[in-house]
């Protein structure tokens, strides 16, 4: 079975299927997002988040249907891929002896011809989104100097600067303070509706989640239990059954928040 046309900038698999040595980690997975949509991918510890990323950005190899811009990781050549597709690793490698600038200007490789340089665009690109990350300060630095929340910063900045219709990120904000979470997530955002670009990101703040995601996809053991706008996936039933949580929902305007609530008899 083919993959239908009419994805334009979106994401769409079908039967998406990963197994790790003889486990299998994620289990017929179809998912549809369309362009320009910010979809909040959540769920427990170890349910496939990363997984479900890396598959779709063609790290991992995967059974089943992906298309994503118009390309297709198990067959489209790498290059095609990386302009299409950016990926935001949770655990970034970075190469010694690097400096941030240069860390972030690696984004533009899939742009530039081989054997070509940068050329004043590919500058530009990368001092915009320097300077909207406020990483002025940081660019001559070693990056393997940087704090984590730093160098989350600057991964953010290296996968901005490729340019690209779909955006993987996976917890984005993981080593953040919440001042930086906020600009990260506004910047993403506001690059969304600029260039219309189509976001999966996993997240494990629950309220942050459903703020920027104008849908949630809720993963546990590797399948999708839940899908939809935030307020009908966040229920108190469903995090409880799920992460074995107890929460309130506070209804908002803005969206839902989720505020644990700590367990009775804990505490003096
Ligand atoms: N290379 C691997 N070899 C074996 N098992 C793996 C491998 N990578 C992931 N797994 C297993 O696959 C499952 C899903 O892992 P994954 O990292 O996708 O979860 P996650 O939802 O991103 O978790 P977390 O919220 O903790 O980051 C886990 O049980 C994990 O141990």
């Amino acid at each position: 079975m083919g993959v239908d046309a009419g994805t334009g900038s979106g994401v769409r698999c079908r039967g998406l299927s990963v197994a790790r040595g003889t486990v299998a980690v994620l289990h017929e997975i179809d998912l549809e997002i369309a362009q320009g949509t910010w979809v909040s991918l959540v769920g427990p510890n170890g349910s496939g988040k990363t997984t479900l990323l890396h598959a779709l950005a063609g790290l991992v190899p995967a059974a089943g249907e992906i298309e994503l811009a118009g390309v297709r990781p198990g067959s489209s050549r790498r290059r095609a891929i990386a302009r299409a597709v950016a990926l935001m690793p949770q655990r970034p490698v970075v190469p010694e002896g690097t400096t941030v600038r240069e860390l972030i200007a690696l984004g533009r490789t899939p742009h530039i011809p081989r054997f070509g340089a940068e050329t004043r665009h590919d500058r530009d690109v990368i001092d915009d989104i320097i300077a909207r990350l406020d990483l002025e300060e940081l660019a001559s630095r070693q990056a393997t100097a940087l704090s984590g929340g730093e160098l989350q910063r600057v991964v953010l900045a290296r996968a901005l600067t490729q340019q690209p219709q779909v955006l993987l990120l996976d917890e984005p904000t993981s080593a953040l303070d919440i001042g930086h979470q906020q600009q990260v997530l506004d910047l993403v955002d506001s690059l969304r509706v600029e260039a219309d670009l189509t976001v999966l990101a996993a997240m494990h703040d629950l309220t942050s989640a459903a703020h920027y995601g104008e849908r949630l996809v809720l993963l546990e053991q590797g399948r999708i239990v839940a899908d939809g706008k935030p307020s009908e996936v966040l229920t108190e039933e469903r995090i409880d059954a799920v992460y074995g949580a107890r929460v309130e929902i506070l209804h908002r305007a803005d969206g839902p928040a989720v505020l644990p609530l700590r367990s009775r008899g804990s505490g003096s």
